[in-house]
């Protein structure tokens, strides 16, 4: 099968379905063979009946008890069965199924898995799934079953097949992995470690393959970032730009001071842009740390010198505001500049009139999704570019390749707290510069881990708060299933939330599923208080700025990276109220507490980062999300942290040998990083 064939080539890919495929990302076979579950079902051998556990997810095996019966209305029929083991009898109930009663009344033994649910009769097993253990192999009580992201109309089986067939197709194209290495860090063979990381046979032989691909993701990344490197050697700064004394009046009319870590990051990039040189800095600030105002100084410094700026934000939510922020300030401080706002909900014609502006450059501030920047704008004389850590990479594509203008200033603003020795590696392409300090109004955020039975007391101090006049976050956690569980999950968990609260709070929700605009609403709201509790999922994650709230409350904290907690922690302590965070947990394992405890006792980004590395063994490859830091497909920076300094030392081997991979057994690795780096410099996501 060749590489590059289209996953329509694949039996039972139509047209529709490839289409669906492609909303995820999968054009090509290649594609698909390494489109990785998102996480795996862990199938475990069948427990006895007396030993099910409520809230879990259980596998039973015995017979049908007596007869099946089916009651309920006709739109919702309910089957119920008993099912008989040696240690005891099992309810088990399936909706809108009528059919089992034939089916099943007939059949032997059984195996079923599902939720086990407390109700007024006790335990009951939830519509489960049903295995026939006559099968000699029982491929769906294969030990761990594959999870993949889904889109509406795709299901897990769907991918589940075609992955099968591409794996078994018996000509799965080659890797690019050069022997030397794969023998070297013993690596499985490709094919059977693309086999594991979809089929895994046993954890142990899983945990192999994955070691396979994410070195093989941070290899590439970091050749590519060698390659970046460069080919973009210090070049010569091309604009005349000046200190200008307008930005030291409005520092001094700013309601607060500069911190310290503030000014001395403000002169170095002030110094830079000035200089003879073109500018690549990374910022790196905890959260909260005060990084958009030092953002807000470069774009002044290039607008009031005359040219354009432009700040390129993840979201639409986070584009509004800093627009809002930006805008704001302009004019509350007589500052002579406009600013630009572009983002995906806005009408064809706004957008036009946009694009007339910023080419006339009339409009010297620009804020939008990164996209919408990227593509379609006609800059009149763009300086400098501001943007996040995971699209460094995309901003230079724009000016080198399509050779418009000159290369502008490039300041990357990150909050990611990565240790040290790893930011080298991963931020070896620009300078850094490093905000180590919080504004001296705050107060340390006050923490605390608690079980489920808190939650009343957790609801009236979140009442408490809002008679106080602040406002809160809750974050539900996300739905394994799908998306669209999750926002299902978040509305009637607001609505629930709502009616304990009563009418004078004002509750509304945020979830991905929103339409842009919905989500932009919503916020705003919350930013005027005129919605106090903000029910949402992690789309709150970075860079939300509401100083009023005080309280942020995660449900399922265990099931989130310590990075990503420390993330959401950071949507509170923004302003100079005492705040808090309330981890919420059903977790009893000691795990869980020892991890949750290194939050409860800290709010150093640094400190937590590296305690989370520490704490986080090989084993913990599953579970646990990280925020996808740097966009790494499997790679995770934090838990990965060996393979990539490993990488790392790989890579500095291979190009000490072979500077420019022009010996044949790396033929495959630098044709591979030529498409990367085609891909990663062309990228423009929305
Ligand atoms: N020196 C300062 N003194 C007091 N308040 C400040 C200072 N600098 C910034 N702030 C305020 O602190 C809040 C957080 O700042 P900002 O939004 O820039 O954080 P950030 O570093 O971007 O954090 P995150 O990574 O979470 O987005 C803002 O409301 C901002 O107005």
């Amino acid at each position: 099968m060749n590489k590059n064939a289209g996953i329509s080539t694949l039996k039972g890919i139509g047209e529709k379905t490839e289409k669906l495929f492609l909303k995820l990302g999968v054009a090509t076979v290649d594609d698909l063979l390494h489109y990785y579950p998102r996480t795996y079902e862990i199938f475990g051998p069948p427990v006895p009946v007396s030993e099910v556990q409520e809230g879990h997810i259980c596998t039973v095996s015995g017979a049908v008890f007596g007869r099946i019966q089916v009651s309920g209305t006709k739109n919702m029929q309910v089957t119920t069965l008993y099912l008989k083991d040696l240690t005891g009898t099992l309810k088990v109930i399936w909706f809108r199924m009528p059919f089992l009663r034939n089916t099943l009344g007939r059949s032997g033994p059984v195996i079923l898995r599902g939720r086990v649910v407390r109700k007024r009769d006790g335990l009951v097993m939830e519509h489960p799934q049903i295995y026939d253990p006559a099968a000699r192999y029982n491929e769906k009580l294969h030990s761990m079953q594959p999870v993949y992201g889904l889109t509406a109309g795709l299901t897990n089986n769907a991918i589940i097949k075609a992955v099968r067939q591409a794996l078994e197709s018996n000509s799965i194209p080659e890797d690019f992995l050069p022997e030397e290495l794969e023998t070297a860090y013993n690596f499985p063979p490709y094919e059977a470690a693309l086999y594991e990381m979809h089929f895994p046979h046993s954890k142990e032989t899983f945990i192999e393959a994955r070691r396979r691909f994410v070195f093989e993701e941070f290899l590439t990344f970091v050749l590519s970032l060698r390659y970046v490197k460069e080919s973009g050697e210090r070049m010569k700064n091309h604009f005349t730009m000046k200190q200008q004394p307008a930005i030291d009046t409005f520092l001094q009319s700013l309601p607060y001071e500069l911190t310290a870590a503030q000014m001395r990051v403000w002169n170095e990039i002030q110094k830079e842009m000035t200089g003879d040189y073109v500018m690549s800095r990374l910022v790196q600030g905890d959260v909260g740390s005060g990084k958009t105002i030092v953002a807000f100084l470069g774009l002044l410094l290039s607008g009031l010198n005359g040219y354009q700026g432009a700040l390129m934000a993840p979201t639409e939510v986070l584009a509004r505001q800093h627009y809002e922020k930006i805008s704001g300030m302009l004019e509350h401080y007589g500052l002579p500049l406009k600013a630009e706002l572009l983002t995906g909900s806005m009408t064809a014609k706004q957008k036009r009139e946009a694009y007339v502006r910023i080419e006339s450059g009339s409009s010297s501030i620009i804020i939008g999704t990164h996209a919408l920047i990227q593509e379609k704008v006609n800059y009149r004389n763009l300086a400098l570019v501001i943007t996040d850590e995971q699209h460094r990479f995309g901003v230079r594509q724009r000016e080198q390749l399509a050779g418009k203008g000159l290369t502008p200033h490039i300041l990357v603003m990150s909050a990611t707290p990565i240790p040290r020795t790893l930011g080298i590696i991963l931020y070896g392409d620009l300078d850094i510069s490093v905000i180590n300090e919080l504004p001296m109004n705050r107060l340390p955020i006050k923490n605390c881990v608690v079980d489920t039975g808190y939650r009343p007391k957790a609801y009236a101090f979140i009442r408490q708060q809002t008679e106080l006049g602040r406002q809160c976050y809750v974050i539900c956690p996300m739905v394994e299933e799908s998306e669209n569980l999750d926002a299902e999950n978040v509305t009637d968990y607001s609505q629930m939330l709502q009616e304990i609260l009563g009418p004078s709070i004002r509750v509304g929700y945020l979830h991905g599923k929103m339409k842009e605009k919905e989500k932009d609403e919503i916020m705003t709201a919350f930013g005027r208080n005129e919605i106090q509790v903000l029910v949402s999922t992690t789309v709150v994650e970075v860079g939300i700025d509401v100083p009023n709230a005080t309280v942020i409350m995660i449900e399922n904290a265990e099931r989130f990276g310590l990075a990503q907690l420390h993330q959401l922690r950071g949507r509170v302590g923004r302003g100079k109220y005492q705040s808090y965070c309330i981890f919420m947990t059903a977790s009893r394992s000691k795990e869980t507490k020892e991890r949750l405890e290194i939050l409860n006792h800290s709010n150093d980004g640094f400190y937590i980062a590296n305690e989370d590395l520490r704490l986080r063994g090989p084993g913990d490859l599953f579970g646990i999300r990280q925020s996808g830091v740097l966009d790494f497909k499997i790679a995770d920076v934090f838990q990965d942290a060996a393979l990539l300094q490993e990488a790392n030392a790989a890579a500095e081997r291979l190009l000490l040998e072979d500077p420019d991979l022009s010996q044949e057994q790396h033929r495959k690795l630098k044709d591979h990083l030529q498409k990367k780096l085609k891909d990663l410099m062309l990228e423009t996501t929305l």
